[in-house]
């Protein structure tokens, strides 16, 4: 059973090492029984046509050039690639067939189909004969043996018995491409680019599961990225739309290549033959993919008006000129997108229904999305006026706009209008884990983030996650009305289904954000790399993990480009990870830390005077969405120590939690046991502080709570603890809620950079989290 057609076209055998790097393709990727369909290696075609021309102009000695330049290329490939009598024999068949070549030209019989066909035999023989020597079993098919026309038109059901008879299950099937017999077996040639066209069809005839079209690009690209440097790669493409890119000029696919795979299952992919482990193009039927953005380049084309074109027609004169042919309704006129080069040819099978409307024009065509067609299109015409160029002819089409002008449009432009409009398009998508204090919060403040993002970037949410509800849409959910969605629409869910529905999504980048207080959220994190997840995390666990499980998720983010932030982890809204980052990147050394990393704990042991229990304050504070779920996070100390955690990491020392020492402000005891269990118990916790407070006052200090991390004399202190601060210093000093960072470097010596305002609560943290998708934007796209 044929389970895969590769084909490989000129480039990707444009030398011995090209065909040895094709044959290490076929190993690992085909099986016996597949089919491989081959070009003629590198520029052989063109080469033949140049022999065709010379021999109708009886040019005999071009004739004997080229045919001397066809022999040197075939025996330079041969002698490199095969030995002993595999080599012998096509040597000889090789003269046979040039000295035929001679003569024929001589006599004045040569046939230009016949002529052409050689550069694929050529191929197909040589790289069977090589496979064979690599102990692959292959064997060479020439395609004027499978596929036969009448009068143009394929013979389906006798090519489809043909096929299924000569291909050998047992061996890899080498195939020439682009050439076919008549019914009098008179080679016929499928067209320039025909290749891709045998491969559908022998995938067709033969009932293959896919075709690989194996190229010298790495698939299907939103512009040509020779062109336009931010051009995007994209996964999938819908048949339909690749359909209308080749009617339109592109050169990646052939508008005919498709035409086999209609209503079949069969998948086709454009892959790079260069870059075989890189990663590809999936051609889907329609509605199985998004459809895309993209623009692509029209260059010397002329406008036909017809009288009453038919389809039949049309495919008719696209095979006659053996080019893709595109034709639209405008004001009432039927016209026809012909290569100016075909005009003439084109006109005179009209024979008098065709008229030349516009000649020479080039510009653009912008493919895209139905509802932005419009859009985009009055936004090009726009962008292509600040450059001084009017298009002579404007058609909005479904599916695409065509903008025909007098000039060439040059890289800049097509940058110009790529980056604006299509890289634009390159769709980010949002999930979003924990709904709960800041979760909603951030909730809240998204539609004003996304409506300043959406004027450079298409980002889009798509999930909302609870521990165990979430709410998706592929599409894009309603930011707005998220609630009233949620209870309508969420449902419960497993961790595979959410990894599941993340792989499936079909966008450029993904983003989730952690705002949850969940470890065992954080734990995903590396499936989530693994699908090329960036992150954001409020979340505080993922960064205070083991050293082991830290260091091997950021090495597999730096594997993928992919970016990690968590500011809003550290002092919520306040730019301290920013700072730290910026110092470092200055060159600075951070030599010591201190201050009050916790809004819970500053609030508290400002706000306590002995006036209130102070258990009551910590239900105050929770109720202001200052401490963590539980509270008793923030009392033992364990979330300040965290914070430090994040900031010596930061810096790129290797510390794990314990390494940082601690002393909660509450007894012990309190830790263990359920939150009923502590609110019963709360006096000792009453007790406990009001004995650290007198203590502090004797002192004429503050009870304070504070956080270090220092060098001294090369070794590392970090603890987090309870500290009777003199009354007259800043952190003594702050208002509830504050945080302060109190850095020394290198240069911040004496006098210290400080970093001081809000460090908990919902609005600021939402903010920093915020501040962190903002980046992300700017810097993934
Ligand atoms: N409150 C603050 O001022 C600050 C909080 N943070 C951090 O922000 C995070 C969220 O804090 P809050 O909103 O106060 O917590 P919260 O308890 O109010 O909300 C947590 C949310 O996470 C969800 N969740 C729990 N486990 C989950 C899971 N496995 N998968 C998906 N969702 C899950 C819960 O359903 C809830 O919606 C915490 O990690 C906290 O440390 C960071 C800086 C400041
Ligand atoms: N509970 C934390 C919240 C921010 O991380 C705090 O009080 O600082």
């Amino acid at each position: 059973m044929v389970n895969q057609v590769h084909k490989f076209g000129g480039s990707s055998l444009s030398s011995a090492d090209r065909f040895k790097s094709v044959a290490n393709i076929i190993l690992t990727h085909a099986q016996a029984g597949d089919c491989v369909v081959v070009s003629a290696a590198g520029k052989t075609t063109d080469t033949l046509v140049k022999l065709w021309q010379s021999y109708q102009q009886q040019d005999t000695q071009a004739i004997a050039d080229i045919v001397l330049l066809l022999s040197n290329h075939q025996i330079a490939l041969i002698e490199q690639l095969l030995i002993a009598n595999a080599k012998h024999h096509a040597l000889d068949l090789l003269e046979t067939e040039l000295s035929i070549i001679t003569k024929q030209a001589k006599q004045g019989t040569l046939a230009e189909a016949a002529l052409l066909a050689h550069g694929e035999l050529w191929s197909a023989r040589l790289l069977s004969a090589y496979l064979e020597q690599l102990n692959v079993s292959a064997c060479a098919h020439d395609a004027r043996q499978l596929f036969t026309l009448d009068a143009g038109q394929l013979q389906h059901a006798n090519n489809q018995q043909q096929c299924l008879k000569a291909i050998e299950t047992s061996k890899i099937n080498v195939v020439t491409g682009f050439i076919a017999a008549d019914l009098h077996g008179e080679t016929v040639t499928l067209g320039r680019n025909g290749s891709d066209y045998s491969a559908t069809l022998l995938a067709r005839y033969c009932n293959a599961k896919k075709v690989s079209i194996w190229t010298d690009t790495q698939g299907v690209f939103s512009t040509d990225p020779r062109k336009v440097a931010n051009a995007v790669k994209y996964a999938r493409v819908c048949r339909d739309q690749a359909n209308l890119l080749a009617r339109l000029g592109n050169p990646v696919l052939h508008a005919k290549t498709l035409s086999p795979l209609k209503d079949t299952d069969i998948e086709l992919v454009v892959r790079s033959s260069y870059d075989p482990q890189g990663s590809h193009t999936e051609i889907v039927k329609l509605g199985m993919s998004k459809q895309k953005r993209f623009l692509t380049t029209v260059n010397n084309v002329d406008l036909l008006i017809v009288d009453d074109l038919s389809e039949g027609e049309v495919a008719h004169v696209s095979q006659l000129i053996q080019h893709s042919l595109h034709h639209f309704e405008h004001e009432g006129e039927i016209y026809l997108l012909v290569p100016a080069s075909a005009t003439h040819q084109v006109a005179n099978y009209f024979a008098g229904r065709a008229n030349i409307s516009e000649s020479n024009l080039n510009g653009v065509a912008i493919i895209a999305p139905d509802q932005e067609v419009a859009p985009l299109g009055k936004q090009s015409e726009a962008l292509l006026q600040t450059q001084s160029i009017q298009p002579r002819f404007t058609h909005y089409g479904e599916g695409y706009t065509l903008l025909l002008t007098d000039q060439v449009l040059e890289s800049d432009v097509l940058s110009l209008l790529h980056d604006k409009l299509i890289n634009k398009a390159q769709e980010i998508a949002l999930i979003i884990a924990g709904l709960g204090n800041v979760g909603a919060e951030f909730m809240r403040q998204l539609p004003a983030q996304l409506a300043r993002l959406s004027t450079d970037f298409n980002v889009k949410l798509v999930a909302l996650l609870r521990s165990e509800q979430m709410l998706v849409n592929a599409n894009g959910l309603d930011c707005e009305s998220w609630q009233l969605q949620w209870e309508n629409h969420a449902s419960s869910y497993k961790q595979a289904d959410l990894l599941s529905y993340i792989d499936t999504l079909e966008y450029e980048h993904k983003i989730v954000i952690d705002i949850t207080a969940s470890e065992h959220f954080s734990q995903l994190y590396s499936k989530l790399v693994e699908l090329n997840c960036h992150l954001i995390s409020a979340n505080k666990y993922a960064g205070t993990a083991s050293l082991s499980w830290y260091q091997t998720l950021r090495e597999s983010l730096a594997q993928r480009g992919l970016h990690w932030r968590y500011n809003a982890s550290v002092g919520a809204g306040l730019p301290i990870n920013f700072a730290l980052a910026d110092l470092q990147n200055s060159g600075d050394k951070i030599t010591r830390i201190e201050g009050v990393f916790s809004g819970t704990l500053s609030w508290l042991c400002s706000m306590y005077d002995g006036s209130k229990a102070f258990s009551d304050l910590v239900l105050e504070a929770q109720a202001l969405g200052f401490t963590e779920p539980d509270p008793r996070e923030d009392l033992s100390g364990r979330d300040m120590q965290r914070k430090l955690l994040i900031l010596v990491r930061e810096l790129g020392i290797e510390l794990e939690l314990d390494d940082i020492s601690l002393s909660a402000l509450m007894p012990d005891e309190l830790s263990a046991g359920s939150w009923n269990n502590f609110i019963d118990n709360k006096a000792r916790l009453d007790a406990f502080i009001e004995q650290h407070a007198q203590a502090a006052q004797q002192q004429n200090a503050a009870l304070c709570y504070t956080g270090l991390l220092e060098f001294e004399n090369n070794t590392l202190n970090a603890k987090v603890g309870i500290t009777y601060v003199p009354k007259s210093e800043a952190v003594a000093n702050l208002t509830p809620g504050d945080n302060i960072f109190v850095i020394n470097t290198q240069w911040y010596n004496q006098n210290a950079l400080v970093i001081q305002g809000p460090g908990a609560g919902k609005e600021v943290t939402a903010a920093g989290v915020h501040s962190d998708l903002y980046w992300l934007v700017q810097n993934i796209s």
